[in-house]
């Protein structure tokens, strides 16, 4: 099927209109998390590629390890928020609006977004079939520290379990559905891409980032789906109940305090479970295993790819803050 853009002309397939995307910032060790999900789909015969959307302070080291592990680079402009006074949960959140570029990658009708601390392991392509025109995602938890800000929190309120900490009627209806901005199933669209940003540029920034405004921005046609599709760790000890089977899992997202694989020490809270430490030699299994490397040399022309800004032209400029760019701090 012949796809025409605007600028470049491409002959592609079905198969080519779709593709897993993941975003990358920072010279830190997030790209074992990229590497491991490479791998991590791999194993899992996805019939479609990995795109990175890296941030222009991603090195060319680390650039070429993804290459070989056949993901397709993309490099991206960042993005700020507007000018504010605002705390985020976590300071390096504020790199994750520059998530909102992949709704550009336009040669693609449909994209599954995945965290990179996040890993695959059952097949997910089916996601790809469910009906276009919403945005699929996995309810989020509030119970944890990071959500300490909130109304929510403050209350003893989660959406994982309505009924034990009621809404208070007082504080009007409850909040509206909230997903974890981890993974998500989207369309990319050169309209939806433009309102994205010329909507960021009226929104004052949120403690969850880009992740509050994508709530915000596509709550209308948000569509909960299992817990097997992001497993929010902290649901293993706060919402045990909604937990779907642990050994059958399809995607898991380790994203509480201390247990992203490549930095576990088993020191922070929960991170002696045992279903934790299960979890994360899961993950290292992956990630040692040879024998899902991609057994390809990167050539010579490829080394263009790895340094290439994108063809088309990055829509909108979103007002850029007097600082320049601030290299992500640690993460938790
Ligand atoms: O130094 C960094 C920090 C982050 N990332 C990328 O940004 C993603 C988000 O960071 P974390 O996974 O550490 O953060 P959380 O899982 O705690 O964050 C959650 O909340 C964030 C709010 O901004 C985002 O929505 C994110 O997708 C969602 O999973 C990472 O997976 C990774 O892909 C980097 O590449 N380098
Ligand atoms: O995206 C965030 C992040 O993953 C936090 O670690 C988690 O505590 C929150 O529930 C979630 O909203
Ligand atoms: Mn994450």
């Amino acid at each position: 099927m012949a796809l025409e853009l605007s600028e470049n002309v491409l002959t592609t397939d079905a198969s080519t209109e779709r593709a897993y995307v993941t975003f990358l910032a920072g010279n830190g060790d997030y790209v074992k998390g990229v590497t491991g999900l490479a791998k991590g789909l791999r194993k899992v015969a996805t019939a479609y590629p990995l795109v990175v959307a890296v941030l222009p302070d991603v090195p060319i080291e680390h650039r070429k390890i993804l290459k070989a592990q056949g993901c397709i680079i993309r490099e991206i402009e960042p993005i700020y928020p507007p000018e504010n006074q605002i705390q985020f949960a976590m300071a390096y959140y504020v790199i994750n609006y520059s998530k909102l570029r992949i709704w550009n990658f336009v040669e693609y009708k449909k994209m599954i977004y995945l965290d990179g601390d996040i890993q695959v392991y059952q097949n997910i392509d089916h996601l790809f079939e469910e009906e276009d025109g919403h945005f699929y995602a996995v309810m989020d938890c509030f119970c944890e520290k990071t959500w300490s800000h909130s109304p929510q929190y403050k209350i003893g309120y989660c959406q994982q379990c309505p009924d034990r900490v009621k809404w208070p009627p007082a504080s009007g209806s409850p909040p509206p559905l909230y997903f974890n901005a981890g993974m998500f199933v989207f369309e990319p669209s050169r309209e939806t891409y433009k309102s994205l940003l010329e909507t960021l540029r009226v929104t004052a920034p949120t403690p969850f980032a880009e992740q509050d405004f994508l709530n915000m921005f596509f709550g209308k046609v948000y569509k909960p789906i299992s817990a097997t599709y992001n497993l929010v760790l902290a649901m293993l000890w706060r919402h045990p109940e909604n937990v779907p089977d642990l050994h059958n899992v399809k995607v898991v997202h380790y994203c509480a305090a201390g247990s992203k694989p490549w930095r576990y020490t088993g020191q922070e809270a929960n991170m002696e479970r045992d279903d934790i430490k299960m979890l994360v030699s899961k993950w290292w299994d992956i990630y040692n295993d040879t024998s899902l490397d991609l057994k390809e040399v990167v050539k010579e022309d490829d080394e263009a790819q790895i340094q290439a800004r994108p063809k088309f032209s990055i829509l909108g400029s979103i007002t850029e803050p007097n600082i320049a760019y601030v290299p992500a701090p640690s993460a938790a």
